[in-house]
């Protein structure tokens, strides 16, 4: 049978509804596609059994919020919000499932699942417990083998003197910096990851003239791509990295050979727009030696999957990000997984010997015998030399990674430098629009003069509004509504329902035809001709502006949520929480927010809630931490 085409079973005649996932649906657990998906399937191949039922719809419903599969183990013990264990157990049980062994069985009987080995194309494969849809199972063992295959690779041999002359400076303490240039240098896949201003960037720019004097002594000229996850993130790259060339202590041939142009993932890879499939894959590979990824938390399993598709065999990979940021919007948590166990599992000992002999950083010291192989592709950068010992957002952003509820309120509390917090009174329904649309008025000062579309930008990102959720009165959505209608009483806007001088908008999907993508940021100004355009600014930093009737789907930004925010920097960032607690109130969630601010960070929002975040993790169901972590 071919399930090739599963939507088109969605068009085909109506099965008869199951009923516990009936009931489920109505109690929010399940979406409707969750439920029609697994009974349209099951229809097709008269499979009967309510447990097969039961599992397609979690593992869809699974997949929709992040998950990239169900694990019965888990399920069996802690079932999804909503939906009570003896709930669970009881609709099992009247198919006959009475343990997970014999959920398992009644899987591996269907014909919609096939085991792992051997594998068939079925809509669904078991893996020991954990249920995947075939096209994620496919993505992760994709994105596995390749992970495993590089990390067991014979070691290039990095010039330790070429090192030597980058990293010039001696101290006391293990420079990570030049031991993540050592590693990064000896396999052709590997990941920085580190904190704000942990200097990521800077390494990894002298990670590109140690890879780039090498080539050029053999004679050879290294390709080199950039690439971020967003239009944002990719000028952010594009604008760090000529920065860092500057400082580059080498000759000036050797930087020039270092490119400073970043382009989106979508653009690297020839984005089909509206298919999935890229122009780049592994039939046309990318045409390139090296390639490095910036804000790598972002990209989801199936973009990492279809990236590494795209590399031609011989290329090298650098992963560049924070592991402790949220994770990627669509499913998976690749960065995260990757770099489970990082804070501790160091090396082992013959590869912290080869680092300690590369660097001349006492990095024996840091040896452990239980550190799996997939470590050694991995540095964790340490320092942030962004934040000083003074810095209360350094403060308030280590204690909020770390859980520390206590001193997250304590550094909120202490540090009137750079950290403020307002807590909601008892009366408080909707948010301080006034105080908080303060933080526009440059911007709106800067419209006003019709200052050039540069510094009406650079205007613009000094401040950003941050929601933690979309709906309700502190959601994204009611807040902008509450913005522009402040505005407008305020005479900044004449009229907030049509498109006026410093409107702010946010693609919400990608647009072929324009050349732009989700997550971007136009702003409306007149151009000289005084028609209204909106402005976009490209990844080499210069503008594009467009008529507004050629944008089909936006919204207005002088708030985003903290999901958007990934991969920009502001100085200055007021986050506003909810009154009452929500599921999307975690501990990363926070730490991001508090993160895009450079200068000034401002909470909204009460104790209890930033207590309650501190608690809460995103965990997403994945492979990749067991494959790579615990099986060594
Ligand atoms: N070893 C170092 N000593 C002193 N300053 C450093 C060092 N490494 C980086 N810096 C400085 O710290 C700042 C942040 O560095 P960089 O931009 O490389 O960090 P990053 O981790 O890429 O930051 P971001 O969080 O913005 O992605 C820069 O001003 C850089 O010059």
């Amino acid at each position: 049978m071919d399930f090739s085409n599963q939507l088109d079973l969605l068009a085909q005649a109506e099965p008869t509804s199951n009923p516990p996932l009936m009931a489920w649906q109505e109690q929010g657990v399940l979406r409707a596609i969750d439920r029609q998906w697994i009974e349209q399937l099951a229809h097709h191949v008269n499979e009967s059994n309510d447990a097969v039922h039961i599992a397609g719809a979690l593992c869809s419903a699974y997949l929709g919020a992040g998950h990239i599969c169900i694990d019965l183990v888990s399920l069996w013990k802690k079932p999804p919000e909503g939906l009570a264990v003896a709930e669970l157990k009881a609709a099992l049980a009247a198919s006959g499932v009475h343990s997970v062994a014999d959920w398992c069985d009644a899987l591996k009987q269907s014909q919609l699942v096939s085991l792992a080995l051997p594998l068939t194309e079925k809509p669904m494969v078991l893996s020991g417990t954990r249920l995947y849809l075939y096209r994620y199972f496919q993505y992760e063992q994709q994105v596995l083998s390749y992970l495993k295959h590089h990390a067991g690779a014979t070691p290039f041999e990095p010039d330790a003197a070429i090192i030597d002359r980058l990293f010039p400076n001696k101290s006391d303490t293990v420079d990570w910096q030049k031991v993540a240039v050592a590693n990064a240098a000896s396999l052709p896949f590997s990941v920085i990851s580190g904190g704000p201003g942990t200097g990521k960037t800077t390494t990894v720019t002298k990670l590109l003239a140690l890879l780039v004097s090498q080539s050029a002594a053999q004679g050879k000229v290294l390709r080199i791509e950039l690439a971020a996850p967003t239009g944002k993130a990719a000028a952010r790259l594009t604008e760090s990295i000529a920065n860092a060339k500057r400082s580059l202590p080498l000759e000036e041939d050797i930087k020039a050979a270092i490119p400073e142009q970043a382009s989106t993932l979508h653009r690297l890879l020839g984005s089909d727009f509206g298919r999935s499939r890229f122009k780049h894959n592994r039939d046309n590979p990318l045409h390139l030696d090296v390639l490095l990824v910036d804000e790598v938390s972002m990209v989801d399993l199936p973009m990492m999957a279809k990236l590494i598709d795209a590399l031609p065999p011989h290329a090298r990979l650098i992963l560049l990000g924070d592991k402790d940021q949220l994770a990627s919007v669509e499913a998976g948590s690749v960065l995260g997984d990757l770099s489970l166990g990082i804070e501790s599992a160091y090396f082992q000992a013959d590869w912290a010997q080869r680092l300690t002999r590369l660097t001349g950083e006492n990095v024996s010291q840091f040896a452990n015998p239980e550190a799996p192989l997939i470590s050694r592709s991995l540095t964790l950068l340490r320092t942030s030399y962004r934040f000083d010992a003074n810095s209360g957002i350094g403060h308030l952003a280590k204690a909020m990674n770390a859980g520390n509820a206590q001193d997250a309120i304590y550094q909120l509390q202490n540090n009137p430098r750079d950290v403020h917090w307002q807590v909601p009174t008892e009366q408080q329904t909707k948010p301080d629009i006034a105080t908080l649309a303060k933080g526009y008025d440059d911007y709106w000062d800067a419209v006003r003069q019709q200052k050039d579309i540069v510094s009406l930008y650079a205007a613009f990102s000094r401040y950003q509004i941050l929601t933690a959720v979309r709906q309700g009165e502190f959601g994204v959505e009611q807040v902008n509504k509450q913005l522009e209608l402040y505005f407008y009483q305020r005479g900044r806007v004449k009229d907030p329902h049509v498109w006026y001088p410093g409107k702010a908008v946010m693609l919400t999907r990608n647009d072929a035809s324009l050349g732009l993508f989700n997550g971007d940021i136009g702003l409306c100004m007149p151009d000289e001709s005084q028609r209204l355009r909106v402005w976009f600014m490209q990844p080499d930093g210069s503008f594009t502006g467009l008529l507004p009737s050629r944008l089909s789907a936006f919204e207005v930004v002088f708030a985003m949520t903290v999901h958007k925010s990934q991969g920009s920097e502001f100085e200055r960032v007021a986050l506003l929480l909810p009154l009452t607690p929500s599921p999307v109130l975690t501990r990363e969630l926070i730490y991001t927010g508090i993160t895009r601010a450079k200068q000034d960070f401002t909470l909204w929002g009460a104790a209890h809630l930033v207590t309650a975040a501190a608690q809460s993790r995103i965990q997403r169901n994945s492979g990749l931490p067991d494959e790579l972590w615990l099986s060594a």
